[in-house]
């Protein structure tokens, strides 16, 4: 009968030509309790198709390079052509069609971040071209912004999307930029009126692009309408010089990814045609009436950034691969490198098989991979709002809420993950050759752009307990607040066994509620609202909204074990997973379970995850070859043959012999070979 490991080796040899895998390899895979290939395809079910025909395509292009090494205007350049490449690739095989890009170009954002792992700089290239400038032309412009939009889709025109400027980023409703009707010409007048008011941070600006949707105060006869998209020419195509009225300029060196070309660029009461105005809600007529179908002025400002939330989704799943990627590569060395003899035995150990690892990779693969799968749910509402229509939808604000505190979360826990991953590598970790530098930039620059942690943390906060409202007023609560109707017993013991993550779902449901009262009673009692909502943050509103989002993620993660399509030895290794997740959490917050938990529960707990730990271990790096990275992306220490000293010396030899001039056209640069 196949074993696991043939199975295992089949499997990777159809990513993998040539896969000669090492004796850590095979022990690591026979050590598996769970069906490799049944594995395989649960896991694999996860994603789309065209996810993973993406990395395939982009993984035949990829030649191997030191991105660092170019310098930052060559690397602009490169960059360019790379995602020109890379496109014109996918559209010939396929995989995409730029309608599909215009249509959905979430999807074809989603797929393209895995190109993350070959160089921040493409991934963010394309997420800006697609995800941010010309899904604004499709979501607010209409017919006649089509020919832009198409050859922004088909990248025969390079776009930007500038709503931030150097005085306001995460309030854009107070942006300075403004833009005028004048009915005599038939015109709006862009203008910059302050320092502060320039366009800054702007992906494409400063070099590549040649268009922009340019967000400003609309002002008609002199009323202020608020934020609204303009399409902007804002330099010739053919000498690349910025237009009359326009002054672009760079942002200079940033910490990572400077392959992109931020810039900034000064308005100086420039004229646009009336059909700049992206007019598909809100629209100014010859003569100077200005109309909208939307009424409230938030509502319209929601729409025009509307593109914001599915960028948000792309970061937020990207993330998560960036965490469980970082710590795949952990895991692999880890269980190879040895440090220390174990004084009972005398035998050099392992690294991974000290408990403390099982604790920080370990365990925080489990989570990484519970979110991997949680976040898919989130991924359907999406749909399901887009199918809807943005306008008609009335799951507008619970969009923003899921999407505001997955981006959030997944971004901040993809951090600590990749971050742990790096440290459990020692000082390989830090070696360029293993990877983990594109990814701690990019993952750290996630919690900033597309909405700043902090503040949707707050916004979705907000929402959260509006549905307490809706409640008390008898209306509709948004989807995933069904548990607010449920009865809820009073404080006591939980005497229920927390081996079930049933039962562990109702604690974080309990725990989710209190929250959720405490914190609308104490805004309901206050004075002053503002100053007690700034107050709350930190001790109830952050603490809720991301009870909210666990208790969401698990409670996902069990439908999806209820509908698992597979044995029972495979599923029971991914419930133990998600045990891992539930009884990590319901520790790391018990100070706040203690209503419910007593001292010894929680000790329990503690020596119950120890355990789960423990059994993972035999199970974890065969997990590792269920995700959808290919060998390159890895950095040297993780190829899947396991052979960290040999692919990493033979980086650094490669590196020594001056590999570095083996730089051709169109080629993806990234680190190792
Ligand atoms: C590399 C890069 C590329 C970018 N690309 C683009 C682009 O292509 N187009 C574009 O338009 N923008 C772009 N941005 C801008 C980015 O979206 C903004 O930087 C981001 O939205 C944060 O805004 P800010 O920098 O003004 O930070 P601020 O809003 O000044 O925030 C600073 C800190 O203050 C906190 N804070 C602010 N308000 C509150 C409050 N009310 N309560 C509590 N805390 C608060 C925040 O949480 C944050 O920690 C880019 C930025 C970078 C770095």
């Amino acid at each position: 009968m196949e074993s696991n490991r043939d199975r295992a080796i089949k499997r990777i040899k159809v990513l993998k030509k040539q896969f000669n895998p090492s004796e850590d390899f095979k022990r690591e895979i026979d050590s598996c309790t769970f069906n490799f290939d049944t594995a395989y395809e649960v896991v694999r079910k996860l994603r789309p198709s065209e996810h993973y025909k993406t990395i395939k395509e982009v993984d035949h292009i990829v030649r191997w390079e030191r991105f660092a090494q170019v310098p930052k205007d060559e690397l602009r350049v490169k960059t360019n052509r790379c995602v020109k490449n890379i496109m014109d690739t996918l559209y010939q095989k396929k995989v995409f069609t730029p309608e599909q890009v215009i249509t959905d170009p979430d999807l074809v954002n989603r797929c393209l971040m895995g190109v993350s792992w070959f160089s921040g700089e493409l991934s963010t290239k394309i997420a800006v071209q697609t995800g941010l400038y010309a899904k604004s032309l499709y979501n607010i412009g209409t017919e006649i912004h089509s020919e832009a939009l198409m050859k922004a889709a088909k990248f025969e025109e390079w776009g930007c999307f500038c709503l931030t400027e150097l005085g306001h980023g995460s309030d854009v409703s107070q942006l300075e930029t403004t833009a005028h009707y004048d009915s005599m010409t038939k015109e709006f007048i862009i203008n910059s009126p302050t320092p502060t008011s320039r366009k800054f941070w702007i992906g494409n600006l400063a070099i590549t692009a040649t268009k922009a949707v340019v967000f400003a105060q609309l002002i008609v006869n002199g009323v202020r309408y608020g934020i609204h998209g303009l399409l902007v020419q804002i330099r010739d195509p053919k000498t690349m010089k910025s237009l009359p009225g326009i002054t672009i300029g760079d942002c200079g060196d940033k910490l990572g990814i400077n392959g992109i070309d931020n810039g900034w660029a000064l308005f100086d009461k420039c004229r646009v045609p009336k059909t700049a105005l992206l007019n598909k809600y809100a629209d100014v007529s010859p003569d100077g009436v200005y109309s909208s179908s939307i009424k409230s002025k938030a509502k319209r400002m929601a729409v025009q950034l509307g593109s914001l939330s599915g960028g948000r989704l792309a970061i937020a799943q990207v993330s998560v691969d960036q965490g469980l990627y970082g710590l795949s590569t952990a895991l692999r060395y880890t269980a190879v490198r040895k440090q220390f003899k174990n004084p009972n035995t005398k035998i050099e150990s392992r690294i991974l098989d000290y408990r403390i690892l099982h604790h920080r990779i370990i365990g925080k693969f489990c989570h990484q991979f519970v979110q991997y799968v949680g976040f898919n749910k989130v991924v359907e509402f999406w749909n399901q709002f887009k199918e809807e229509g943005i306008n008609e939808s009335k799951m507008t604000n619970f969009i923003h809420l899921i999407s505001s505190v997955s981006k959030a979360v997944l971004t901040w826990d993809g951090r600590d993950a990749t971050t742990e991953a790096r440290q459990a590598c020692g000082g390989l970790g830090f070696s360029s050759y293993n990877n983990f530098g594109p990814s701690m930039v990019i993952i750290d620059l996630n919690t900033t752009w597309e909405g700043d942690n902090n503040i949707l943390m707050q916004q979705a906060g907000k929402l959260i307990l509006q549905n307490l409202a809706y409640l008390f007023k008898g209306k509709p609560l948004m989807p995933t607040f069904e548990f607010l109707m449920e009865d809820i017993p009073d404080v006591e013991p939980f005497t229920e066994s927390l081996e079930d993550l049933g039962n562990i779902l109702k604690l974080f449901t309990y725990r989710l509620v209190n929250l959720i009262q405490e914190t609308g009673s104490k805004l309901q009692m206050a004075e002053d609202k503002v100053s007690e909502w700034d107050r709350l943050l930190a001790y109830y509103v952050y603490p809720m909204t991301f009870t909210y989002f666990n208790r969401f993620l698990l409670s996902e993660y069990i439908n999806w074990l209820a509908n698992f399509d597979g044995d029972l030895e495979t599923k029971k290794a991914f419930e133990k997973v998600g045990l891992i997740y539930g009884q990590r959490v319901l520790i790391n917050d018990a100070a706040n379970f203690t209503e419910y938990l007593s001292k010894s529960q929680i000790d329990e707990l503690k020596d119950s995850v120890m355990n789960h730990l423990l059994d993972m271990r035999k199970d974890i790096i065969a997990m590792t070859y269920l995700l959808p990275f290919t060998d390159k992306m890895y950095g040297a220490v993780a190829r899947s043959e396991m052979k960290p000293y040999e692919y990493f010396l033979d980086a650094v030899n490669y590196y020594q012999s001056g590999g570095k001039s083996r730089v051709d056209d169109d080629i993806i640069l990234s680190t190792s070979r």
